[in-house]
């Protein structure tokens, strides 16, 4: 069992409410001004990754403070009962050891008095050897040729963590060639396949449940598809494998269980790249690769389990994030990659972020009364330089940005790097310190320009500044490192759904949509006009059924 604190009614809280208004007297800058040690002081070291969150408007008495909020809320108390197997996801009845998938210490970890740490490595030892055979080319399609294509159908949890990594390690890929079907949407598969030769594909029909409608279509589309090409339904063991938990329907299904590579319940969906549902990434960039990853994961969860909350990276990250949503009314969190191997980083943390804490209903079954997750967004570095900064510079919103660069470069091109990494330190200073009235005023009559155009000017070229930024330096993109990096925003999304008192490994709200879907589609079927829904439903169902 979780503890059950609201945190508005601790006393860290009121502190905090009252050193808020102290604090937001001075900016950032001041901040810096009146603290020569002040990067020392809020700067940390995680092995090989460096967070510098000195940009940020706090104080030691705001660290201080958020701290001993943690732990009013027990924080402590929670992250034991997480590692020690204990069903802290309550509305399912679940426990949540996605830490389990990367345990390579094997310290036992008991479920119901059983411990996990065989299955898991049952299952690691499993796509290891498939790894092997599929990449080595032991294992041969029907018609005894290597594959050479791996098409991973899933969505969701099922689908993002082994888009994004794969995507992060590229670098370190061999000659597989891995795609993604995750879109209802014909067109996903059609395109797909499109390319693809069946002799030579594999599909990973990769569903926790195997009832996803998206993917179970996608799957019977793909089945479809090999055996018009050619392949025979006793070829199906060669070409489909299933990473799911329901050996059931995976037979159903028909495929071979021997090709099924199993999880459990205890693996959130948006927690499962580590899992079985990681067999894409391990085809992708080989077992050893993977196993760094898991590594640089367990690392990161240790890291998280014993160290002091000073120093302890997805604790600072966490009460960061409420400090920003809860004290200045923050309703979103950029997440802003200075790396195109990252660019699915932050789609990523879109699912493992809002789908864990969109929540409005306490540990308590109460409606909170304060704001709980952020909406997360981002794009890789420049990029979003040239589209959506102006907002976050001279917007009206305070918008709590998380910078993330390495300092070495997979690519090192030219002056790519150097150039790239002036625009990541160049952000966060100017994102701080903005630009005063008096500094574009000099800067203009520097210009030549005249009094009164100086006037009409110069407020447009105002940046106010004081917008707080978190720097995240990695050494190098490797699997292990991004094990650690993914870990650490893994491990935040818990600290922050402690501290609000909400249920972060559960996910209700995606229901509703989908059983109306259900409801809808026979309606769907036929020409005669449906009135069963409100004037608007209606009125686009109709529309539709006289336009396709
Ligand atoms: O892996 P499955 O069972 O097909 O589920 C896919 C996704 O389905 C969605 O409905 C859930 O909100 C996600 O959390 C989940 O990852």
């Amino acid at each position: 069992m979780l503890p059950k604190v609201n945190f508005t009614e601790t006393e860290a809280y009121k502190y905090l409410a009252d050193h808020f208004i102290d604090i937001n007297q001075k900016s950032i800058k001041d901040l810096f001004a009146e603290d020569a040690d002040r990067f020392n002081k809020f700067s940390v070291f995680f092995e090989d990754i460096l967070l510098d969150y000195s940009k940020n408007r706090i104080s030691d008495e705001t660290l201080a403070l958020l701290i001993q909020l943690a732990r009013e809320c027990k924080l402590d108390e929670a992250i034991k009962s997480m590692y020690n197997g204990d069903k802290i996801n309550e509305t399912e009845d679940r426990s949540v050891l996605h830490i389990a998938l990367r345990n390579l210490s094997n310290t036992p970890i008991l479920v119901d008095g059983k411990d996990i740490m065989l299955e898991v490595n049952a299952v690691l030892a499993k796509m290891e050897k498939f790894s092997h055979n599929i990449i080595s080319g032991e294992w041969k399609g029907y018609t005894g040729k290597a594959i050479t294509d791996v098409v991973n159908i899933g969505i969701g949890g099922s689908d993002l963590g082994p888009v994004m990594v794969t995507e992060a390690l590229k670098h370190y890929k061999n000659h597989l060639n891995i795609h993604f079907v995750s879109n209802i949407d014909g067109t996903h598969i059609a395109e797909t396949l499109a390319d693809l030769n069946a002799e030579t594909t594999l599909f990973l029909v990769a569903s926790k449940t195997f009832t996803t409608q998206e993917t179970m279509t996608n799957a019977h589309s793909a089945r479809t598809w090999f055996l018009e090409k050619g392949g025979k339904e006793s070829d199906i063991a060669k070409h489909f494998a299933a990473l799911s938990t329901n050996a059931k329907d995976v037979s159903a299904f028909g495929i071979d269980t021997e090709n099924m590579f199993e999880f459990w319940d205890w693996v959130g969906g948006r927690y499962s790249l580590w899992s079985a549902i990681g067999l894409s990434i391990s085809l992708s960039i080989g077992f050893d690769n993977f196993k760094q990853l898991l590594a640089g994961a367990h690392a990161a969860d240790n890291h998280f389990k014993t160290t002091e909350y000073e120093s302890n990276l997805p604790v600072i990250l966490g009460l960061l994030g409420v400090w920003y949503i809860n004290f200045y009314n923050a309703e979103t969190q950029v997440i802003l990659p200075y790396d195109q191997y990252l660019h699915r980083f932050a789609a990523y943390f879109q699912q493992g972020d809002m789908e864990s804490n969109g929540k409005h209903v306490d540990r308590n079954g109460n409606e909170v009364d304060y704001e709980t997750g952020p909406i997360i967004w981002g794009e890789p570095g420049t990029n979003g330089q040239h589209a959506f900064y102006q907002l976050i510079h001279q917007g009206t919103r305070i918008i709590p940005s998380d910078f993330i660069a390495p300092a070495q470069s997979l690519n090192p091109l030219g002056d790519h790097h150097p150039i790239l990494l002036s625009n990541f330190f160049a952000q966060t200073e100017a994102l701080m310190n903005g630009k005063t009235e008096e500094e574009v005023t000099a800067e203009l009559k520097k210009e030549g320009k005249s009094e009164s155009e100086i006037k009409k000017i110069a407020p447009f070229k105002v940046f106010e500044g004081n917008r707080p930024t978190n720097s995240i330096l990695l050494k190098k993109v490797t699997p292990y490192t991004l094990g650690s990096l993914v870990a650490i925003y893994e491990h935040k999304i818990f600290v922050q759904g402690i501290i609000w008192n909400i249920f972060s490994f559960d996910q209700w709200g995606v229901e509703l949509g989908k059983q109306l879907a259900k409801k809808i589609l026979p309606e769907l079927a036929g020409s005669e006009k449906v009135s069963s829904h409100d004037s608007s439903t209606n009125g686009l169902i109709n529309q539709y059924k006289s336009w396709r």
